[in-house]
């Protein structure tokens, strides 16, 4: 053995794991920090055992990239040589070590009944079919599968049933993932040893990313203290309790219980609070907010000012007629998008998770007339504010490290500069005054790159972080010349006044 591997399994030995597993009646297994963990640490990275699709909704996906395939004319560009089933992206996707396996590949040749026109049924069985061939293709890997997800089994148990308590564990365990260098919909689904081990929060306390090549990286999103548990949060942190408490039942088949979920007011984020109709003043949030069905007439609201109680029907009723309204607006004019909002208002905390939705809508509309040319300095300025409204509520439900926040913080640099460069311009503001507003814009970009810097290069949060670190070269330039005009600015006046006396 060299010096060099010597000492390297000296320091991973007397390296103090970040994680540990262990046990609870609650959560089953679960992992804890194994050390102190510092904000932006990696707690684990892993390479999934099976990754296919998710959510089907009539995409074609390369089989061995799993990159959205565009159709031509309704027909597949390229599909397997050899099984001629598999969709591809091309010769090049046929060549590589993808993951179309040969075994996969096999299954599809040997049988006849599976065809290109059963693409759609075979995309919906692709990931347990993967998670299955994994049982010739490698059987260490999956005797620690067996072992890891606890799969219970007898020698009498069909295949069928086999792979039906397969799509279970799937459901349980996997992370939703999106397809390579896309920023939509999480279409794909993957499965992570370890990774699934991490019990649930809906304020974790962990980052999470995934490469191109589906490799997870866990980070500490604040700093985790040792023995702490370690959370990732299995839902959306922008929905109500209620409907974040639903998610958990049908997906994950456990009632979440946490700090956010537990509080009548979501720590403050207000994400399910009505304006009270009686006293307009105070905020309805559910009384008993860990009942399985808040929404139901023997749940009880209760408004923090005046005290009015409601039963949980009338909830239901003004959000439903509220999806009703949003249903029927059509989603392209912003006039109409502003209108919606303030309307909504009235009758809801401007946190509500429906208002929320309905604000990064508006969001995406200005910030397509900001980057434009020529933007009005209302819209820059209503830009700035919604991006402000949006963080402060991020910042009580994903606290520390966050992809929304980076990217939310990204966002509200562009209309900073731009209200920066604009009041100078029209001399309402002095260099001095130019250089401390650019440098607030710089505060943000900065705190964005933080955390855009972690995620994948390929994926588009690393481009907006690339993005994000030319704008900032750029703007430490226009800090430094707004600076440097200040200065000599300040130079002609105490030579005039200078000169003025010698006069
Ligand atoms: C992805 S698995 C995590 C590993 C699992 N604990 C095990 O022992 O295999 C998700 C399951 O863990 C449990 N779990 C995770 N977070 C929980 C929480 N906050 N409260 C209750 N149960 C939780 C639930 O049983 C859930 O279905």
């Amino acid at each position: 053995m060299s010096v060099k591997e010597t000492s390297k399994n000296i320091s991973s030995v007397s390296k103090p794991q970040t994680y540990k597993l262990v046990h609870s009646e609650k959560f089953g297994r679960y992992l804890i920090a194994g050390k102190n963990i510092k904000a932006g640490e990696v707690i684990l990275r892993e390479k999934p055992v099976a990754v296919g699709p998710g959510v089907f909704d009539n995409d074609y996906f390369c089989f061995a990239c799993l990159k959205l395939l565009i159709k031509v004319n309704k027909e597949l560009q390229y599909v397997c040589t050899k099984c001629c089933v598999a969709p591809l992206c091309g010769p090049d996707c046929e060549k590589k070590d993808g993951l179309h396996t040969p075994e996969e590949c096999q299954i599809f040749k040997d049988n006849q009944k599976i065809s290109k026109d059963k693409l759609y049924d075979i995309i919906g069985i692709l990931l347990p079919l993967r998670l299955f061939l994994l049982k010739d293709r490698d059987q260490d890997l999956w005797e620690k599968i067996f072992r890891d997800l606890q799969l219970v089994t007898n020698d009498d148990i069909s295949t069928s049933d086999f792979l039906q308590h397969l799509c279970g564990i799937l459901d349980v365990n996997s992370f939703e993932l999106r397809s390579p260098g896309r920023l939509d919909a999480l279409v794909l689904r993957g499965l992570y040893l370890e990774a699934s081990l991490i019990a649930h929060d809906c304020r974790a306390n962990t980052h999470i990313t995934v490469d191109d090549h589906f490799q997870l990286t866990v980070y500490a999103s604040l700093p985790i203290n040792e023995n702490d548990i370690i959370y990732f949060n299995y839902t959306s942190s922008l929905l109500g309790s209620a409907e974040r408490r639903e998610h958990l039942r049908e997906g994950k088949y456990f009632e979440c219980e946490c700090s956010v979920c537990k509080d009548p007011y979501e720590l403050g984020s207000h994400l399910s609070s009505i304006r009270c109709p009686r006293c307009k003043d105070g905020y309805v949030g559910a009384q008993n907010p860990l009942k399985a069905k808040p929404y139901e007439r023997d749940s009880k609201w209760q408004c923090d000012k005046c005290r009015k109680m409601y039963g949980g029907y009338l909830i239901r009723a003004t959000l439903n007629i509220t999806r009703a309204l949003i249903d029927d607006y059509d989603g392209s004019n912003v006039k109409d998008l502003e209108f919606l909002i303030k309307k909504l208002t009235l009758s809801f905390h401007p946190n509500h998770y429906l208002l929320l939705a309905l604000k990064q809508k508006l969001l995406a509309a200005y910030r397509k007339q900001v980057a434009g040319p020529n933007p009005q300095k209302k819209i820059i300025q209503k830009m700035l504010d919604l991006c402000k409204e949006v963080l402060q509520v991020l910042e009580l439900v994903e606290p520390g490290i966050s992809r929304l926040k980076g990217i939310m913080l990204y966002e509200m640099h562009l209309p900073l500069v731009l209200l920066a460069n604009r009041a100078y311009a029209a001399r309402e503001i002095s260099p001095m005054e130019m250089s401390s507003q650019l440098r607030e814009a710089g505060t943000h970009l900065r705190k964005a790159l933080a955390m855009l810097l972690l995620e994948p290069i390929n994926s588009p949060e690393g481009h907006l972080a690339k993005r994000a670190l030319q704008e900032l070269k750029m703007l430490n330039q226009n800090i430094a010349d707004a600076e440097a005009l200040q200065q000599s600015q300040e130079e002609s006046k105490s030579r005039l006044r200078k000169e003025k006396k010698k006069k």
